[in-house]
């Protein structure tokens, strides 16, 4: 097992961030998905040993992170969701600096892994570069290098692509699943996308609770049904919102296409037609309509 998580509570002050929440990772690209807020950074964070938790368990590969931090800091590489670097440096020294931190020893063998780390990024042509001189995906594959660093058996990921323009943002996916082979990546976005291209497995947070976790194709089968499309008229779409969860209206030259959350009945009322649901429509269906955990 990568990671196991059990019943896992942080509370900052008043404010509970996690309440009871469970998880398990096996292996391959895993994502998080919640929306902003949603306690994804607090997690991300306890799992990088950088916060302590109030109640729970948890387990990585076997070792107890409350005992064993030192053990587990050993086995991860952590791209936090904001992270800079010291503008002045070069990417071969900024990766040396962080060596440095990882404690790697000073020799060939190092010098070997920061040439390593840059080449999984496509970074090597560039290690002369200053980090001043680098565009924003530049510097999130740099995060990812430092993150390699050290050939973790764990990649966090917190937010990799947030601010990354869509070429960027495919570039940074292929980044993922090129260096997935033989490691546990744990991403967490509110981007939909990104989890819908890299991932297998899905757990789905909300106010920091698990309401899903599992396949993706298993949740979208269990919405199959569910979200509906009808072809209608601007001046309908005030009656219509009233009556349905809207996910999407699309302008078209006859009038607009409407996508929505219904059950049969009132979607046979509206003469629409059912609609393959998407994850993203698979996310807002479970934020809206779910009291607690999902079972798909
Ligand atoms: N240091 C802190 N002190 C007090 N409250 C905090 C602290 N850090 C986070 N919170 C609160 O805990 C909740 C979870 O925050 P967290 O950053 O984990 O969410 P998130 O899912 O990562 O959101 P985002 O996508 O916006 O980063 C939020 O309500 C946030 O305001």
């Amino acid at each position: 097992m990568g990671i196991r998580i059990r019943s896992l509570t942080k509370n900052y002050r008043r404010h509970r961030a996690l309440n009871r929440f469970s998880l398990d990772v096996q292996d391959g690209i895993f994502g998080l998905l919640g929306n902003n807020g949603a306690g994804k950074s607090t997690l991300m964070k306890i799992l990088a040993t950088l916060l302590d938790y109030d109640e729970g368990e948890v387990e990585i590969f076997g070792y107890d992170l409350r005992k064993e931090p030192e053990e587990i800091r050993s086995l991860l590489g952590y791209l936090p969701q904001d992270f800079d670097f010291f503008p002045q440096l070069t990417l071969w020294e900024t990766l040396d600096y962080f060596a440095d931190l990882k404690g790697l020893e000073k020799g060939r063998r190092r010098k070997e892994e920061i040439e390593w780390c840059l080449e999984q990024v496509d970074l090597l042509g560039h290690a002369r570069k200053r980090i001043k001189e680098l565009s924003g995906g530049m510097k999130r594959r740099l995060g990812i290098a430092q993150a390699l660093l050290g050939d973790p058996k764990l990649l966090i990921v917190d937010e990799p692509t947030a601010g990354l323009d869509p070429n960027q943002r495919i570039a940074f996916r292929n980044l993922l699943n090129r260096i997935s082979q033989g490691r546990v990546i744990l991403l967490s976005t509110h981007i939909v996308p990104d989890i819908s291209s890299t991932c297998e497995q899905v757990a789905i947070i909300r106010r920091g609770e698990c309401l899903y976790q599992g396949y993706i194709d298993t949740l979208l089968e269990s919405v199959e049904g569910k979200v509906w499309s009808v072809q209608t008229g601007m001046q309908h779409l005030d009656e219509l919102s009233r009556q349905v969860h809207i996910l999407s209206i699309v302008r078209k030259r006859e009038g607009i296409q409407v996508t929505f959350l219904s059950d049969d009945e009132k979607a046979a009322v509206l003469q629409a037609e059912p609609v393959s649901p998407s994850l993203e429509d698979a996310f807002v269906y479970l934020d809206h309509y779910c009291k607690g955990a999902y079972h798909a």
